[in-house]
């Protein structure tokens, strides 16, 4: 029987990658989305693949819409193994500029939403008594940069909190991990590096060009990329790894 994964903000990017990974790796993959029509396309682009879908339209930062989601998936296919937490929001501004209405847009879907994730993906695995819950951290929760400062706060939490539920979810047979993806071709790229610009002086395109001068690899980063290093987290073989955020990002910090 096919194991069930849930991939949340994979109508597009870096979760459609994945979702199309596991998909590929054998699991049956919900598709979770604020936009409807992309995660629609996404689920039936599994089910091409010859794996069940089911598309889930939820907003992560609202608890009682993931709780439902989850509910969902279990009600499809009786289990939920692996959860990918990875919708995510990003905005370019200077700390000094900051808003509290800024910091609570971005904390709700970054954080919040990893967390109402967990509690309502660790219910169903605690019932199983197996489960793997994976999140989306960046090289900025290793990292503050300048200009992504609020952003690279909320990588930070998930990062604690990566930790900080391994060690509570471990004796329910549970494990949590992080990728740390660096700087991906992605509509979230697209708006960082138009909304840069003007603060570096620099014409479209010019910002992504200059921090991919970070890049050791030297290219920029495809979903892919992270995707694979994610099908190894859902995979048995990291069985014994938990607590962990790793860096996949073509060698742009080295700890
Ligand atoms: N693109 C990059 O260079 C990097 C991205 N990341 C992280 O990877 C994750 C995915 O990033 P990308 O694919 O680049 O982003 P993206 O902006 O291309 O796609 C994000 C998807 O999440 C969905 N989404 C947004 N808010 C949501 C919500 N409240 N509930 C449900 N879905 C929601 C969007 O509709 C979209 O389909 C994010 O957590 C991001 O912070 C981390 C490091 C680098
Ligand atoms: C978007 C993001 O996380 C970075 C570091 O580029």
């Amino acid at each position: 029987m096919s194991k069930v994964a849930l991939v949340t903000g994979a109508g597009r990017g870096i979760g459609r990658a994945i979702a199309l990974r596991l998909a590929r790796d054998g699991f049956n993959v919900c598709v979770n989305d604020i936009n409807g029509e992309a995660a629609n396309a996404v689920a039936e682009e599994i089910e091409q693949l010859g794996q069940s879908s089911l598309a889930v339209i939820a907003d992560v930062s609202n608890r009682e819409a993931v709780f439902s989601m989850v509910d969902k998936v279990v009600k499809k296919f009786n289990r939920l193994d692996v959860m990918v937490s990875n919708a995510g929001i990003a905005q370019v501004k200077l700390l000094t500029e900051v808003t509290p209405e800024d910091l609570d847009r971005i904390f709700k879907v970054n954080v919040y939403g990893v967390i109402y994730c967990l509690q309502a993906a660790a219910k169903q695995m605690e019932k199983q008594g197996k489960g793997k819950i994976i999140n989306a951290a960046s090289i900025a929760g290793h990292q503050g940069f300048k200009l992504l400062g609020h952003y690279s706060a909320t990588k930070f939490a998930v990062i604690g909190i990566t930790q900080s539920a391994a060690q509570e979810l471990a004796p329910k047979g549970i494990t949590v991990n992080a990728y740390c993806p660096g700087i991906v071709d992605t509509d979230m790229w697209e708006l960082i590096d138009e909304k840069m610009g003007p603060y570096l002086g620099l014409e479209k395109g010019e910002s992504m060009k200059k921090f991919s001068e970070l890049i050791t690899l030297g290219r920029i980063q495809k979903p892919e990329d992270v995707a694979n290093f994610v099908s190894f987290l859902a995979s048995t073989d990291s069985d014994y790894m938990t607590g962990q955020s790793i860096n996949i990002d073509g060698g742009v910090l080295f700890s």
